[in-house]
């Protein structure tokens, strides 16, 4: 199995590139999703939030307000730490939970669109690694007309993740997505292209037929050498 890492900055085009993916079949497992669903009332994750940020950070209906929890986090660095530091393994577990539904179903090329892949060091994971880069300026502006945001509150956003040059030197496809969508477009031909090259042996390998191949081979081998000795 080939699992494409899909990452980038806030804002940089990750959900375009990623929307791109979906619409010529891949399957994309969206981390934004997960945490979302990670922090749904009831679950393991919200229990855990309520418990260390009070219970000032819910609505009415008894759901997590994400922008007055996002207000807190994103002004102060060790509070998102925190919530980083608590919703880390139910967003892991979340993210393996659907690659393996993939696995099962036996896709053999998946992209794994996580804005912390560098961050939550799950670029260990994933081979070859996508950054959607794009200049700050247009970063900057792009974010603050998206989520109707003032200039203070979006660079905070910003700077709570490394930095994308940073990232952008770490990756094995740079997607720059600082012009228009139809140039955006041209370069995810190309990136279709790389990404969809025949599987290597361990991608195959990696793959569920790939493994039950395996698994065969080996039934098969035990048979005749039962049967030769
Ligand atoms: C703080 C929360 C409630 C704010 O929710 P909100 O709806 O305003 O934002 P949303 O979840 O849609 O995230 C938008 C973007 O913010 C960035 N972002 C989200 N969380 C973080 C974080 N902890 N650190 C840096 N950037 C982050 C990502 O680029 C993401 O795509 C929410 O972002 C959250 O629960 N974050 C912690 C979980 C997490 O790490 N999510 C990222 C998935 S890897
Ligand atoms: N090439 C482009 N030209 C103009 N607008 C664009 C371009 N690419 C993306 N956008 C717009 O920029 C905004 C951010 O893009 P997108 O939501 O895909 O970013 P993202 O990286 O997924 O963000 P997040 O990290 O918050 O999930 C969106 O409003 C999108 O429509």
């Amino acid at each position: 199995m080939r699992i494409v890492g899909l990452t980038g900055g806030i804002a940089s085009g990750k959900s375009t590139v990623s929307n791109l993916f979906k619409a010529h079949g891949i399957p994309v497992v969206d981390a934004d999703i997960v945490a979302r669903n990670v922090l749904k009332k009831g679950t393991g994750g919200w229990k855990k939030v309520v418990a260390t940020f009070g219970e000032d950070i819910l609505l009415d209906n008894g759901e997590v307000d994400r922008a007055k929890l996002g207000q807190i986090v994103f002004s102060d660095p060790e509070k998102r730490q925190l919530l980083n530091r608590l919703l880390a393994p139910f967003i892991s577990r979340g993210i393996l939970m659907e690659v393996l539904k993939l696995w099962i179903k036996g896709c053999s090329i998946i992209v794994l669109d996580v804005p912390l892949l560098f961050e939550a060091k799950m670029d260990k994971w994933t081979k070859p690694i996508v950054v959607v880069w794009v200049d700050p300026k247009t970063q900057l502006q792009r974010l603050m007309i998206r989520d109707e945001s003032m200039e203070e509150e979006a660079k905070n956003r910003i700077n709570a993740q490394m930095s994308l040059d940073l990232k952008r030197s770490k990756a094995d496809i740079v997607i720059d997505n600082t012009s228009s969508l139809e140039a955006l477009h041209e370069q995810f031909q190309k990136v279709l292209t790389q990404i969809t090259k025949p599987l290597t042996w361990t991608e195959f390998m990696l793959a569920r037929n790939g493994a039950l191949l395996a698994l065969f081979s080996t039934f098969v081998s035990v048979a005749i050498f039962k049967k030769s000795a």
